[in-house]
């Protein structure tokens, strides 16, 4: 059995960086009696950074996951000493608290499209998203659905087009929920038998933005009440938003009602960054911090991390430290040797190896068929896909995939990487296959 801990990290592990979860969250011990999860910070120093970036969000995720309010306490300690008497917290109730009765918006104003990098992997998304904040509730952009991997910039792009909404329009109320909010929300309302305000300060508003529907799942009751939710804006022409980490009907224990509505406006796909978007988006993430970062180390880094946006900016943070430290510049060296657990995660997670495995075990076949001379056409088409993800996600040449191959020629791997671009565009199922099998092994 996962104690919450494990699985309120296992959520969080998504959504920071590695090193984030490595330097601050790791190393807190845990202990959880029932309704209270206590966490003990081995110092003041990271307590206060726990507090500060993570608090929040850690009593967000155990409410939702334990479906009750979890008493959240950040202390000193360590198990062999626990410490007894805590000092005060800030009241529970202000942190979970979602809506204060002065209208917010809950929205991050750094996020916004004059700061998001664009590239192949997300141009149409963005371009969805500044379209619909220039001119919100039109039907057919109308719910304006973000979906794809984590780390993306889904979030990004959602607060960027309520920035702008409210930048254009004073007094128009956006209001940015994530889903599990709206479901703590939900189930205050219930226990305090008040549905009826729950229901109108949801429908009042200009525009909603919900990120995570995919939490959703399984939670039949807040898949009810948002169904209900969206029906009312979207008949009064009020815009919706939602981003999701795949397409929603692919999300299990999602009503299908649901799911279908969602598809009615205008789904958009964001992919994972190309070699070029990742090179791009390092070289200006540096430029922000103030931090120097040649174009050969940008490229160095972007050719061997294809993980997610949070990575990337992981590595710059640890990049940057480092530097500030020790006071020397970011050569390639300095960041081969500062970055060298991070690269060597990401190279492990996409050796030719572990590409083949992962495409057997989702074709349901063995790697040694998809290495063999056999040639059926289910065989023959995960192969080729195989060989394709190989090509886009390491820097092997076409020989070098060919004789991991089972020592195919050079033109074969090209001709599979053609066909497989191709099918990409003119085949629903492939681009299905690609998309979950590049989200497998760029997931970290
Ligand atoms: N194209 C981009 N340009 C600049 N920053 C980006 C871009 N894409 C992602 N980021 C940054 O990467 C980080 C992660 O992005 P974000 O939180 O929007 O991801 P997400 O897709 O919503 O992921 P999740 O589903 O895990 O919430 C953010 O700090 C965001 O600013």
């Amino acid at each position: 059995m996962h104690t919450l801990w494990d699985r309120c990290l296992a959520r969080l592990d998504a959504e920071f960086s590695e090193q984030d979860i490595l330097t601050w969250l790791k190393p807190l011990q845990v202990r959880e009696e029932p309704g209270v999860l206590r966490l003990l910070a081995p110092n003041a120093f990271v307590l206060e950074s726990v507090r500060e970036r993570f608090l929040e969000r850690i009593q967000e995720i155990s409410n939702f996951l334990a479906e009750e309010v979890v008493d959240v306490r950040l202390e000193v300690g360590s198990l062999a000493k626990p410490k007894p008497a805590p000092k005060p917290e800030r009241p529970r109730a202000e942190v979970v608290a979602s809506i204060p009765d002065d209208f917010e918006s809950n929205l991050d104003n750094h996020y916004t499209f004059d700061n998001f990098v664009e590239g192949k992997s997300n141009q149409l998304g963005r371009a969805a998203a500044f379209q619909v904040a220039m001119n919100p509730g039109r039907r057919e952009s109308n719910p304006l659905l973000l979906y794809g991997g984590t780390g993306l910039g889904k979030t990004h792009l959602m607060y960027a087009a309520g920035n702008l909404m409210r930048r254009n329009r004073p007094g128009f109320k956006v209001l940015y929920q994530r889903s599990e909010q709206f479901f703590s929300d939900m189930i205050k309302a219930l226990n305090a038998k008040n549905m009826d305000d729950f229901k109108s300060r949801y429908r009042s508003v200009d525009a909603l933005l919900i990120d995570d529907i995919q939490f959703f799942a399984g939670k039949d009751r807040t898949q009810e009440e948002f169904f209900h939710t969206f029906n009312s804006l979207f008949e009064s022409n009020q815009q919706i938003i939602l981003t999701c980490d795949r397409y929603p009907k692919e999300v299990e224990n999602m009503e299908p009602r649901l799911t279908s509505r969602l598809g009615w406006g205008l789904p958009v796909a964001i992919e994972p960054p190309d070699f070029e978007t990742r090179a791009a988006i390092l070289l200006k993430k540096a430029d922000q911090k103030g931090l120097k970062l040649s174009e050969e180390v940008a490229y160095m880094i972007a050719r061997r991390m294809r993980s997610h946006v949070r990575d990337l900016e992981g590595a710059l943070n640890t990049l940057s430290a480092r530097a500030h430290f020790t006071g020397r510049a970011v050569s390639i060296e300095f960041a081969q040797e500062a970055l060298r657990d991070l690269l060597t995660v990401q190279e492990r997670a996409l050796s030719i190896p572990n590409i083949q495995k992962v495409v057997a075990d989702y074709s349901q076949l063995r790697v040694a068929d998809l290495l063999s001379k056999r040639r059926t056409r289910h065989l023959a088409r995960a192969r080729q896909l195989a060989m394709a993800l190989t090509k886009e996600l390491t820097t092997h040449s076409l020989p070098e995939i060919g004789d991991a191959f089972g020592g195919r020629d050079h033109t074969t791997v090209l001709h599979a990487c053609r066909l497989i671009a191709e099918l990409r565009e003119t085949d629903g199922k492939t681009r299905e296959d690609w998309d979950k099998l590049i989200r497998a092994l760029t997931s970290g």
